[in-house]
């Protein structure tokens, strides 16, 4: 069974989208951030203080490699930073992009602390703009999340996973 990735900026929903399918439907899933925390027994914003960008993204890559197994995996906002991660991506898997506007994600953003290159207004939206494009060319498929529910959007989801269950296994 190939896994099915979910992609997309901070605050598009990834986190709550895999945790729902997992709460909904039983399929299971895990948070690549959460994993990284596990792994290190540290939080990422210590991580980013403490030793910078370029050794989260190290860890980022390794952690996503070792989840072999898990049918849905809700990565962090950055992992389309390094094009070996979205190779690997493609190689073993569906992604998926959960595509939100900036103007939503200013909405859930604007009291959250808890992420690190979540800065001022003019960072954030060339951030979003330089990786819409690389999420819109990555993804197998894109999910279009505004003014939709989690509900809704998981619904899409699971037809999908279903629907390639399907074919992976007349293979
Ligand atoms: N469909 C939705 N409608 C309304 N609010 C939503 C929806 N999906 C997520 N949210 C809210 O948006 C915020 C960010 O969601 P979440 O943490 O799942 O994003 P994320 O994509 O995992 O971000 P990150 O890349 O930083 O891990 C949360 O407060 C969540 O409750
Ligand atoms: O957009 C990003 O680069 C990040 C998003 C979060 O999910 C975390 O992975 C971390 O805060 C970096
Ligand atoms: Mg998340």
């Amino acid at each position: 069974m190939k896994q099915l990735y979910l992609i997309g900026f901070m605050g598009s929903g990834k986190t709550t989208v895999g945790r729902s399918i997992k709460e909904q439907y039983g399929i299971d899933y895990i948070d690549l951030d959460e994993a990284i925390e596990g792994r290190l027994h540290k939080r990422i914003v210590d991580i980013f203080k403490e030793e910078g960008e370029e050794a989260f993204r190290t860890y980022e890559t390794e952690t996503l490699k070792a989840l072999k197994t898990t049918p849905i995996i809700a990565t962090g906002g950055g992992i389309i930073e390094r094009s070996e991660n979205i190779s690997y991506m493609k190689e073993n898997g569906i992604i998926i992009y959960l595509k939100t506007s900036f103007d939503t994600i200013k909405l859930r953003l604007t009291r959250d602390q808890s992420r690190p290159l979540w800065k001022d207004e003019k960072q954030n939206k060339a951030l979003f703009d330089k990786r819409n494009k690389i999420y819109e060319y990555s993804a197998g498929y894109i999910v279009h999340c505004d003014n939709r529910t989690t509900k809704e959007i998981i619904e899409e989801i699971v037809s999908l996973y279903r629907y390639k269950g399907i074919l992976d296994s007349e293979d």
